[in-house]
């Protein structure tokens, strides 16, 4: 059984009287085949009833763990991201922590009022009006008709759907049904907001509205677990995070190296190619366009091929290649995306745009690139490397991925900007 003390728990220990949810060694079971589950449904419930104790520790045909032996704490006011693939878990933990299922081992504790925002539009019904949920809505989590009387112009307001306050749900765009979960959540002044990708819906005035709230309840207390897919939004917001795989915790502690891990791994898996070097399998002479590209890769300015770029280090990339015959007037151009986040293309680099046509003799050869200082922030990169000339293309390199690190906190900025500091006398 793994404990949390086994995982790299890299935050500093915080008063443990703050935690409002305590989850210690929480399991989950599915079972794939529809038939079975009920089956086991019904002889589970029998055997509760008739006083037998079933183990629930172990797996019968066709179940598997979509949580495992998961351990963390959540405090009084933290933010803590949950990241993972698509069915790592991640939705099966809130489920849990809302109480809506329950785990198979395992103990949670919670201090406090929930309030799960876990699909969008939950726990809306669409053929009451807007009105009617918000009453519906907010006493489910807790709050008395007065209280909801108090609120229900803030809401209304919060959410811009005045004019739509009386018309069912089921008409409303995704975008508002989404703004009406959000304000009911956050005006119930809940001790624990559990948010799934919710944010990710509206427009950008609106997420920035979500965003100054959510800072504005946290101040006063509220702790929030929040669920992405873009790390940005994620090391914007929380100072710790887990990394759920396969129902398995695999990290949990401050968000940057939680994030960087997660990362690294969604970018090596399906690659044979370390990151930061990639060697392609020589083209037989037919398949050629007179320039093949045979390998590509970063390297220090001593020639040592680096693993990763550093944030404003100095590095060259550099481009083996194969010509059949002299070529003059080469292009080489670079399109690097990053990966983490929703930014896509960060820079966009050719020779061609730098006034540097490159001759190529017959043979081997290796185009360097040297790049003063690297200005891209810590994350993992893909870039899409083409030789052209004119229009005719030699040669093209769909995705070269890398990674970029940093011995400073750079990481939730979006380029890296060289400096040196002094302070002069007057
Ligand atoms: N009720 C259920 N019955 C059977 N399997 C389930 C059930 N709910 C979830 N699962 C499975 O459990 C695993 C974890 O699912 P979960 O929805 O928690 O993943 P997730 O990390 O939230 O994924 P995503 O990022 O795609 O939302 C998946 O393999 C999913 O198919």
């Amino acid at each position: 059984m793994t404990s949390l003390k086994d995982k790299e728990v890299a935050v500093a220990p915080k008063d443990d009287n703050e935690a409002v949810i305590e989850i210690n060694d929480v399991s989950k079971k599915f079972c794939r085949d529809l038939k079975r589950s009920l089956f086991y449904g019904v002889t589970d419930i029998a055997t509760e009833l008739t006083g037998g104790s079933r183990r629930s520790d172990t797996l019968r045909t066709k179940e598997f763990w979509a949580l495992k032996d998961v351990s963390f704490k959540l405090r009084k006011g933290e933010a803590l991201g949950l990241v993972g693939s698509n069915g790592a878990g991640k939705s099966t933990l809130l489920r849990i922590i809302s109480g809506l299922i329950k785990p198979d081992t395992g103990s949670i504790k919670i201090k406090g009022r929930v309030a799960p925002l876990i699909a969008l539009g939950a726990g809306f019904n669409p053929i009451l009006s807007g009105r009617e949920n918000i009453y519906a809505n907010m006493s489910i989590l807790g709050l008395s008709t007065q209280q909801i009387r108090e609120r229900f112009d803030e809401v209304v307001e919060f959410a811009e759907i005045a004019e739509a306050i009386d018309a069912p749900v089921q008409t409303y765009s995704s975008g508002m049904a989404a703004r009406l979960g959000f304000a009911c959540a956050v005006h119930i002044e809940p001790d624990i907001l559990l948010i799934d990708e919710v944010l990710a819906v509206g427009d950008i005035k609106f997420k920035m509205k979500c965003h100054r709230k959510l800072a504005e309840i946290r101040k006063k207390g509220t702790a929030f677990i929040l669920v992405s897919h873009n790390s940005h939004s994620i090391l914007n917001v929380c100072e710790s995070s887990v990394y759920l795989r396969k129902g398995q915790l695999i990290t949990y502690g401050e968000t940057e190296s939680v994030i960087r891990r997660y990362e690294e791994d969604l970018c090596l898996s399906g690659t044979d190619n370390a990151l930061g070097q990639m060697v392609l399998s020589p083209k037989p002479k037919a398949e050629s366009n007179g320039l093949d590209i045979l390998s590509l890769s970063f390297k220090d300015p001593q020639g040592n091929t680096l693993d990763n770029l550093w944030s404003g280090e100095s590095a060259y990339f550099c481009a083996e290649c194969q010509a059949h015959e002299d070529i003059d007037g080469a292009n080489l151009g670079m399109l690097i995306t990053s990966l983490s986040g929703e930014m896509g293309l960060v820079l966009y680099i050719t020779s061609n745009s730098d006034n540097n046509l490159l001759s190529i003799n017959k043979g081997r050869s290796e185009i360097q690139m040297h790049m003063p200082y690297c200005t891209l922030t810590p994350g993992i990169y893909s870039a899409k490397i083409y030789i052209r000339k004119g229009v005719y293309s030699f040669d093209i390199v769909d995705s070269f991925r890398f990674t970029v690190k940093s011995n400073r906190t750079v990481s939730r900025c979006l380029f890296y900007q060289p400096r040196e500091w002094a302070v002069v006398s007057k």
